[in-house]
């Protein structure tokens, strides 16, 4: 397998007025091509902090302290990635929405409830892809037949070279403002439109040129996540990122969703990045896992491995206080809360609740290490200072 994106001991901190919230501590995590990664954790616990870290949306008071973001994207296998964290914001809003798609829990606020939802995916579309448009029309602007439309030879002389120098920004700019191109424009929006309905068809919506022509507070929560999922989609993205995208939808529609999700996965996108506290949506959806307990990784494994084998103390303990999990049905609880991130405990941040603890434990933070193929796990007991069994 090789790797789509990978972060490499990213720390995120909240500066306030309580002091600094270490959300985040040197969370190393690897996202492979082709998979569904199903990142887990009780509420508070850094899961959305991570995702927004690798998509540098993380808002203040907070702020990346350290790590590496690597997106591999397109490059060719041994081409060196992308790293994220260095990139400049203009660069980043370029990637956001095209190679890398974000959908949240709240279909409402990632929709304009004043626009047809089938303009909203065009528009998603369009912004996006500008500059392959542009450098269409300046085609056609070198062919002599398309040439005559345009008016005088000054004009296009103008248009084509504040079209080259910055094909993303000028060219539909500038043909709003001048009568004659404006048919381009309406073209180009015409054919955006186009494709935006195909793109909710695919969706598996029935009539989707009817549903395009839609304000969003006409469709039901489903419809509308499944407008929020083509938007996210209208450029084929590399990676989609779901933060609780089924939460708040009832349970069927939920799992239409993720089925959704699960064969755009395989048709569409390449990965897909799942924030869920729900294990069994991890069961039922993902290939991989990461387990995250206050604001580290604790154990990342095949989703098979964990279910089978679960090594880290909090995985184990999340897992029994899962009921579909437990056979006698009773649920069982993990002593003691969440630690208060200003202060977190020194060495594992789960050993005060910890069934297994040692002295290590209070002091070292346990490094995340594999152990056995592809199974990786943050805790001392697998370590050479513990024992090697829980
Ligand atoms: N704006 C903020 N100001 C201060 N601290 C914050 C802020 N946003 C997040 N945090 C801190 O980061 C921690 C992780 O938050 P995050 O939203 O990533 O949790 P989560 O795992 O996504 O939880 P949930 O399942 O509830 O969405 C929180 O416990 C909180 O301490
Ligand atoms: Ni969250």
């Amino acid at each position: 397998m090789t790797a789509l994106i990978e972060t490499r001991d990213l720390t995120t901190h909240f500066y306030t007025y309580e002091g600094v919230v270490k959300a985040l501590d040197r969370v190393s995590l690897c996202v492979d091509r082709g998979i569904t990664f199903g990142l887990v954790g009780e509420s508070g616990c850094g899961k959305s902090v991570t995702v927004r870290s690798m998509m540098r949306i993380i808002q203040e008071p907070g702020r990346i302290v350290d790590g590496r973001v690597l997106f591999y994207g397109r490059q060719r296998q041994g081409e060196k990635p992308v790293e994220l964290l260095s990139q400049t914001e203009a660069w980043m809003q370029g990637l956001r929405g095209d190679r890398i798609s974000m959908i949240f829990q709240e279909p409402n606020a990632a929709l304009n409830p004043i626009m047809r939802v089938g303009d909203q995916v065009a528009e998603s579309f369009l912004f996006h892809r500008r500059r392959s448009m542009a450098e269409k029309i300046l085609k056609d602007l070198a062919d002599p037949d398309t040439r005559v439309f345009l008016g005088t030879r000054r004009l296009q002389h103008t248009l084509y070279a504040r079209t080259a120098s910055n094909p993303d920004a000028a060219l539909l700019r500038i043909s709003r403002k001048i009568p004659l191109l404006k048919r381009w424009e309406s073209r180009i929006k015409k054919e955006a439109f186009r494709r935006a309905t195909a793109i909710i068809g695919r969706l598996g919506i029935a009539h989707p040129e009817e549903v395009a022509q839609n304000y969003p507070h006409n469709l039901s929560g489903g419809m509308k996540q499944r407008i929020v999922i083509a938007i996210a989609l209208a450029c084929k993205p590399d990676l989609l990122i779901a933060d609780e995208a089924t939460s708040n939808l009832d349970v069927t529609v939920q799992a239409q969703i993720l089925d959704l999700l699960q064969e755009l996965k395989e048709t569409e996108i390449t990965s897909i990045l799942m924030i869920t506290h729900d294990l069994g949506v991890v069961a039922e959806s993902c290939d991989r896992v990461g387990v995250m307990y206050a604001g580290t990784l604790c154990e990342e494994a095949d989703v098979s491995d964990l279910f089978a084998g679960p090594k880290h103390p909090y995985t184990v303990a999340l897992m029994d206080s899962v009921p579909r999990f437990h056979q006698e049905g009773e649920l069982k609880t993990i002593d003691g809360a969440v630690p208060n991130l200003v202060d977190p405990p020194p060495g594992c941040r789960f050993h005060p609740r910890c069934p297994h603890v040692m002295g290590v434990c209070k002091t070292e933070v346990p490094e995340l290490k594999a152990i056995g193929t592809n199974h990786k796990v943050a805790c001392h007991l697998y370590g050479d200072k513990g024992e090697n069994d829980v």
